[in-house]
């Protein structure tokens, strides 16, 4: 694109921010609740909201109120809810057998809310760090996490999440080749309407913090991630991970964090064209949410702000803690 415009005065850019009315003429992007995509965070028994503090806003619900959050979600025009349990430490093993448990939390959450909610998407993650005790998204031997014998286990899960009723499928585990291999198991077990939205530039990033108060992980970590997940320095690397999940039969793909790697979502965006996600996670959540309670920021505003910049940035949805409040705002008009 070659901008031409009239040297001052006769190009004046004032005159298209003049007004409410000229401003939105003009206004190149929009955000509407057609864009997100909820994560919540499930917990076993019922009745109960528990409240994760590093996220004021947020609370891990049971199963019978994710299923009154997925109606309120549905009723407000959100498309899809993402599920993330909060696994009962006695559960936690080092093979990760509770995560192919066809009874297990997410899978049971996912049939309760396909049978009350059905119009609403139900989105799952698939990687093994809520099942074991150290925290990893892989199964560990020495030390060090093994990539194949990690994708069979990561197949076993797609089929049991997939045999519950999700209709999209997160692998957020960052090994390689776990996309094909999905992929075919799913073809191969007749869920070929199911959908991949693959974590395919995922960092190696602090902002995940409060996510781990939320499932119960925060301190369980051994070591870091950084030998799955992408370096924060890197952005090249990024565009050949989308083009390898892509090339695997990933129908949708996601950059994670969101605002602070925003030209990521610009380049893949520019470089593929395919639905591109953004997670913004929940440390950016809770910087924008600390610092509106403690009357640092407008919180409304910075939510919509922040949300905005996803959708400049060539976004075509967001996963966020914010969804319900956005949603409601964006209802108000
Ligand atoms: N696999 C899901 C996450 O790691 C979420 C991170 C966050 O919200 O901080």
């Amino acid at each position: 694109m070659q901008p031409i415009f009239a040297p001052y005065p006769q190009s004046r850019f004032r005159r298209t921010r003049r007004t409410g009315a000229i401003r939105a003429l003009t206004r190149e992007n929009t955000l509407t609740t057609d864009d997100l995509i909820w994560p919540v965070f499930i917990r076993d028994g019922s009745g109960l909201r528990e409240p994760v503090a590093s996220m004021p806003g947020v609370a891990r619900l049971s199963v019978d109120l994710v299923v009154e959050a997925a109606a309120e979600a549905a009723a407000l025009g959100i498309p899809a809810i993402c599920l993330f349990p909060y696994t009962d430490p006695a559960l936690k093993t080092a093979d990760c057998r509770e995560a192919w448990n066809p009874e297990n939390l997410a899978n049971r959450a996912i049939r309760a809310i396909k049978a009350q909610v059905p119009d609403i998407a139900v989105m799952t993650d698939v990687a093994l760090d809520p099942y074991n005790a150290h925290g990893h998204d892989g199964l560990v031997v020495d030390g060090v996490i093994q990539n194949d014998e990690t994708i069979e286990a990561l197949v076993k899960m797609t089929l049991a999440q997939a045999d519950a009723g999700a209709d999209i499928l997160g692998p957020s585990d960052m090994m390689d080749g776990r996309i094909g291999a999905m992929r075919s198991a799913l073809e191969g077990a007749g869920h070929k309407d199911v959908a991949i939205l693959s974590y395919a530039a995922k960092y190696a990033s602090a902002f995940y913090g409060p996510f781990r108060d939320a499932v119960g992980a925060t301190g369980a970590l051994k070591g870091d991630k950084k030998t799955y997940q992408m370096d924060p320095a890197n952005s090249d690397e990024a565009l050949r991970l989308v083009a390898r999940d892509l090339a695997e039969g990933a129908d949708m793909v996601m950059v994670k964090p969101g605002m602070p790697y925003l030209d990521i979502c610009r380049r893949v965006k520019d470089a593929f064209g395919a639905p591109t996600f953004a997670y913004q996670v929940s440390g950016e959540y809770a910087m924008i949410k600390g610092a509106a309670l403690n009357g640092w920021i407008d919180g409304e505003r910075a939510m919509l702000e922040s949300l905005m910049a996803f959708k400049r940035a060539g976004c075509d949805g967001i996963l966020t803690y914010f969804a319900p409040d956005v949603a409601r705002v964006l209802r108000a008009g």
